[in-house]
């Protein structure tokens, strides 16, 4: 409800165009409608009598230790979408302890960012999301700029080797980002000025290769966004990753691909435990956590929401999606007899009319 609400007011106070934007996805918006409804085809199947008055919802990460298990996920221009923008949501994200993946496409600096997650909690995490730029020259310099700030991750999104087709944004004409706003972690870098939505290439060569590059480079660990396929999931992990996001981009690239929910539990099978696996897309409520907890993921990302609190409200609107769902989750632990996160398990879903 609160969710609902938040997104209702930003539609009212945003720009149609900018609106669009976040709310929109690739294509038809086919894969951006079935994330969520992909969480209306599982159920929990509670346990009973084994619960405790409390419960410990937080999860070791990659350079996050004790993290909420919900996490705002990357998303592009928060300036755009309010004055305080990602400061904003670096504030919030800090004070809900739950990690905040920064990136490339910010409109405030990376080191700035970092630089309010600290200024409320000293033990803030803040991971960078890299697009692999396609000299490597550039990635270097930009993975320099997030270690200096402070960054304690990196997350390399791989379901972009080229820029997906908005269907709004091109109805819309919406190409460039309006006077005073810009990409700032490109800035100085080489290539062109940041203020086109497309400053940042994205290039279809980026291969397995750069990914070992970086993670020689960088004593960071690297986690993979945008992995759907299991084999792609084994590859991460023997090419060094420390985690993996089942991620299809909150159906943003490409339009013919599963809910990112559907992907889960291939992934978490492939991965076996070695790395934590991660799943954004359509998570909505307390009881979607629960569902991708069961499935295998150690947690979830957040985007639209987390922008809709923002455009609503600004930082409170931001801290008041956070704690929504990591209340909403709690309970849900409570009702399914669970004191901790593993002890939502894979028996514990089933298809909706169908049996286990
Ligand atoms: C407006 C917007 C901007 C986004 N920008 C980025 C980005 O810069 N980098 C990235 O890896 N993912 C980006 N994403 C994808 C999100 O990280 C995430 O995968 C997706 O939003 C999750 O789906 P949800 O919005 O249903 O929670 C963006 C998504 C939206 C809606
Ligand atoms: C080339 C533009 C970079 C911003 C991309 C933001 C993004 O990932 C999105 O889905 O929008």
């Amino acid at each position: 409800m609160i969710l609902r609400d938040l997104h209702a007011k930003a539609r009212q106070a945003l720009d149609p165009v900018h609106y669009d934007y976040v709310a929109g996805g690739a294509g038809d918006e086919r894969v951006l409608a079935d994330n969520e409804r992909a969480f209306d085809r599982y159920l929990l199947l509670p346990r009973v009598l084994r619960g405790g008055e409390r419960r410990d919802t937080a999860v070791d990460l990659p350079g996050a230790p004790g993290a909420s298990p919900v996490l705002v996920a990357p998303t592009a221009f928060h300036r755009l979408l309010h004055p305080d923008g990602e400061e904003a949501t670096a504030r919030a994200a800090a004070a809900e302890g739950a990690v905040l993946v920064t990136g490339t496409a910010s409109t405030t600096a990376v080191a700035r960012v970092v630089a309010a997650a600290r200024g409320r909690d000293r033990a803030a995490a803040v991971w960078f999301q890299l697009y692999p730029h396609p000299r490597r020259e550039v990635t270097h310099a930009l993975v320099r700029r997030a270690e200096e700030a402070g960054c304690t991750a990196l997350v390399v999104t791989v379901d972009s080797p080229a820029f997906g087709r908005h269907t709004r944004d091109l109805r819309n004409g919406f190409t460039d980002l309006p006077p005073g706003h810009a990409a700032e972690n490109m800035r100085d870098l080489p290539g062109a000025p940041p203020g086109a939505l497309t400053d940042i290439p994205m290039s279809p060569a980026v291969s397995w290769a750069d990914l070992d590059d970086l993670v020689r480079r960088t004593a960071l660990p690297v986690l993979l966004k945008g992995v759907l396929h299991p084999a792609d999931a084994r590859l991460a992990v023997e090419h060094g990753a420390a985690g993996v996001f089942v991620s299809n981009h909150g159906g943003r690239q490409c339009d013919a691909v599963p809910a990112a929910l559907d992907c889960l539990p291939a992934v978490a099978a492939a991965v076996a435990g070695r790395v934590p696996v991660l799943l954004d897309g359509g998570v909505r409520r307390g009881s979607d956590i629960a569902v991708a907890l069961a499935l295998g993921a150690s947690a979830v990302g957040v985007g639209r929401p987390v922008v809709w609190g923002l455009a609503a409200e600004g930082e409170p609107g931001v801290r008041r999606v956070l704690a929504a769902l990591r209340e909403e989750y709690d309970h849900t632990l409570a009702l399914c007899g669970g004191r901790r996160n593993t002890d939502l398990t894979r028996d514990m879903v089933v298809r909706k009319g169908g049996t286990w």
